[in-house]
């Protein structure tokens, strides 16, 4: 592949990621070639390095195979030769490029490059994200501070940081003239220290108390650092006291932040604290939708059946992150072998990644569920009884042991009050006839099993 070609990637990269991001991370790479199905390209560090391979590189991939160019992985490598070494731990390298989070007169502020992705636009709404959706989007409509701070937490990938840089995004479109900071609190903490080194503490303080909206993401990350908490708490607080909007995010409450001091957890807590929940199934189909949506066009019409993405959702539920991981490399793999996407090209091609997500369900817990499901007791589910509305459950709870666990019958009988397996085959047996002919039975197997399997 030419110059030429990576060319064309790199200005449709330019327009869809933003110019920040492609001036910090993209344009330092050197193209080095594509051999084998590998891109190559020399970067300055492996820091560098790293951070666009984990950031770009299912970008990047995605757009040489829509060019026509096989490219089915990246590598990216420093020169020989190339003074600059990987970073030490004193001073994590940031690269040189990194700038403020707008474009205005501020470079003086000290962010983090937004991705141009993440915007309200492309957030996917569902039960399980409705309410910190709601209350980033009330923050970002700019209006008079109502709750403060905003502080939203959840477990890894489900989309705070998302919702964070949509909630900078529309308040730099709507009020060009805010000074809106967003960071993480590992850049806080890089700022401050290096303040401290270079004896510009003061300057530091100033800058950050003269934000309009402060948002640190990750905030857990300063907990047991206390000089940088104590900093964290006093800009916190002058900014809370002008009535500056502070949006914070952790992938835990403020009272579950270990080592966090009680004063700050008393103030995190003093606005509006909302949770991200795990996903739904509804939720990661929806997801799923969206981005599958996004690829048809990338891929010019290579289509993905609703059938393989009722799949994916089902199979592939610890995050977002790796959920939009497994669609962006089923696209790429299927347009690099040049094969339609089957629901066996997503077994071959994602085998790694669904065997991981294997969630496991015990015995135990099937059994809870139906018992609630049919509003008997659990007892019964073990128990001698044999009446219908007892006997069928019991069945259910059967069959899904059978179909969603990897024991064998015996194990399953004995945890029905030590059943025989031949009993276990009868009641597997009966709800696989039943299912075809009793339309309730099939309703109540396929809304049991999306809760099983969420
Ligand atoms: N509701 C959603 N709609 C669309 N995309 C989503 C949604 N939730 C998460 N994502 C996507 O999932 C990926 C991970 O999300 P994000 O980085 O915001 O997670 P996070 O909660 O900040 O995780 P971490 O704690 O690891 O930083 C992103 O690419 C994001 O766009």
């Amino acid at each position: 592949m030419t110059h030429e070609a990576w060319g064309k990637v790199r200005e449709t990269l330019a327009k869809r990621i933003g110019k920040n991001n492609f001036t910090s991370w993209i344009e330092p790479l050197r193209w080095a070639g594509l051999r084998d199905g590998v891109a190559r390209f020399e970067v300055p560090t492996t820091f560098f390095g790293d951070w666009v391979s984990r950031n770009y590189s299912d970008h990047i991939l995605g757009l040489l195979n829509a060019e026509g160019h096989a490219a089915g992985r990246t590598e990216f490598f420093v020169p020989l030769n190339t003074p600059a070494a990987a970073p030490t731990p004193e001073k994590p390298a940031r690269p040189a490029t990194a700038k403020a989070t707008r474009a205005r007169s501020d470079e003086d502020l000290p962010g983090a490059t937004l991705d141009a992705r993440f915007t309200f636009d492309s957030f996917v709404v569902g039960k399980p994200n409705e309410l910190a959706h709601a209350a980033a989007r009330r923050v970002a409509e700019g209006g008079p501070v109502t709750f403060n701070p905003l502080f939203l937490y959840g477990g890894v990938g489900l989309g705070k940081t998302h919702l964070m840089h949509a909630i900078a995004h529309e308040l730099q479109s709507r009020q060009p003239q805010l000074r809106v900071l967003y960071l993480s609190a590992e850049q806080f903490m890089y700022r401050f220290v290096q303040a401290l080194r270079d004896k510009q503490i003061m300057d530091f303080k100033e800058l950050f108390r003269s934000v309009d909206v402060l948002m640190v993401d990750d905030v857990q990350f300063i907990a047991g650092k206390d000089s940088t908490q104590e900093e964290f708490f006093h800009t916190f607080n002058a900014l809370i006291d002008q009535n500056k909007q502070i949006v914070i995010s952790a992938d835990r409450a403020p009272g579950e932040i270990k080592d966090l001091e009680d004063r700050i957890k008393s103030r995190l807590q003093s606005g509006l604290v909302v949770d991200l929940h795990p996903t739904d199934y509804e939720l990661r189909l929806g997801i799923l939708q969206q981005k599958a949506e996004f690829y048809r066009q990338q891929y010019k019409g290579l289509a993905i059946s609703t059938g393989v993405l009722e799949f994916l959702a089902h199979r592939i539920t610890t995050n977002v992150r790796v959920l939009e991981g497994a669609l962006t490399r089923l696209f790429a793999f299927a347009s690099l072998v040049g094969r339609e996407i089957t629901l066996e090209l997503a077994q071959d091609c994602l085998a790694d990644i669904l065997r991981a997500s294997d969630r496991k369900l015990t015995i135990e817990e099937i059994q809870r569920k139906v018992a609630e499901h049919y509003n008997i007791r659990l007892s019964d589910m073990i128990g001698p009884k044999r009446l219908r509305n007892i006997a069928r459950p019991r069945q259910v709870a059967m069959y899904f042991a059978k179909q969603l666990t990897s024991r064998s019958l015996p194990e399953i009988g004995r945890r029905f009050g030590g059943r025989d397996h031949t009993t276990i085959m009868h009641g597997v047996r009966k709800i696989e006839e039943l299912m075809t002919t009793d339309s309730q039975l099939s309703d109540d197997l396929q809304l049991l099993r999306r809760q099983l399997q969420s």
